[in-house]
């Protein structure tokens, strides 16, 4: 599903990312760990080919196409969606409008937005005076509208309270057509002919969305470079209890 060779990227002539190698299978969910300003929304960024971002070296293959020179919209109707960390507020334009103009989802959006309880907001600006919780609930309805298959989630349950985060996870299981197992639904003749596996990556400081949505690697991010990949719950707990620190110098002793 997802390719990335050997990845250097630039963001206001600083090197941010330092030859990363990553492969996304059809039907797959990473989690990405890491320290404060280690490249992790910087790579999200990249993959979606915003501008700033600026790729100097390598490539990045979508469904086996090269999109590393592909603007933002060519990507965003090949499939791949991403939910933001801090989405900007867009006074003029209706949360509504946005959906409507993203949807390729035979889903009504009065639906979707009722199982998010987000209803009430669909006439409202997008973002503007939402809540923490309201605007990761909002990028969740946009995204599930927009049926993507890659979906970005960049810190999904921050700033979400205990309840919301079941509901966050319950919907993100939905957009991923998984259950809380992580098995892929819809595993129809029809489906598995058109070969249609949705795949993920996910943004997590407190690894709490991974009690809900099932990842099947983990990968550690530090200073550009992906230190160590794994079984994502067992990393999370070496990090826990020892810290991002002894994390790298573990990585480093089992390479050499
Ligand atoms: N527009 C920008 N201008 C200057 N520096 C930037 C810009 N965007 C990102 N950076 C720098 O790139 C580095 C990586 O930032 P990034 O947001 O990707 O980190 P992160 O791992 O997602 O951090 P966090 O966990 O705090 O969200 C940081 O040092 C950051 O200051």
């Amino acid at each position: 599903m997802l390719y990335i060779q050997n990845l250097h990227v630039e963001v206001e002539g600083k090197e941010v990312i330092h030859g990363l190698n990553l492969e996304i299978r059809p039907s797959e969910v990473h989690c990405l760990l890491g320290p404060n300003g280690s490249g992790k929304t910087t790579l999200l960024m990249t993959i979606m080919g915003f501008s700033g971002y600026k790729v100097t070296k390598g490539n990045i293959f979508f469904k086996g196409t090269d999109i590393t020179q592909l603007s933002v919209d060519e990507r965003v109707k090949m499939g791949i969606g991403i939910s933001f960390q801090r989405p900007p507020s867009i006074p003029g334009v209706k949360l509504l409008q946005l959906v409507e103009l993203c949807k390729r989802f035979k889903k009504d959006v009065m639906s979707m937005a009722q199982e998010l309880n987000l209803v009430d907001f669909l006439e409202r600006d997008i973002n503007v005076g939402f809540s923490g919780g309201e605007i990761k609930r909002s990028e969740l309805l946009q995204l599930w509208a927009q049926n993507p298959d890659l979906v970005l989630l960049d810190e999904p349950e921050s700033g979400v309270d205990v309840e919301n985060i079941i509901l966050i996870g319950r919907i993100i299981n939905k957009i991923l057509e998984r259950n809380e197992l992580g098995i892929p639904l819809g595993e129809t003749r029809a489906e598995i002919k058109k070969k249609r596996r949705k795949s993920g990556l996910v943004i997590t400081h407190t690894g709490t969305i991974l009690n809900y949505v099932h990842a099947d690697k983990g990968h550690v991010l530090v200073e550009g470079r992906l230190a160590c990949s794994g079984n994502p719950y067992e990393i999370f707990r070496y990090i826990r209890e020892k810290g991002y620190e002894e994390c790298v110098k573990c990585a480093w002793q089992a390479r050499r």
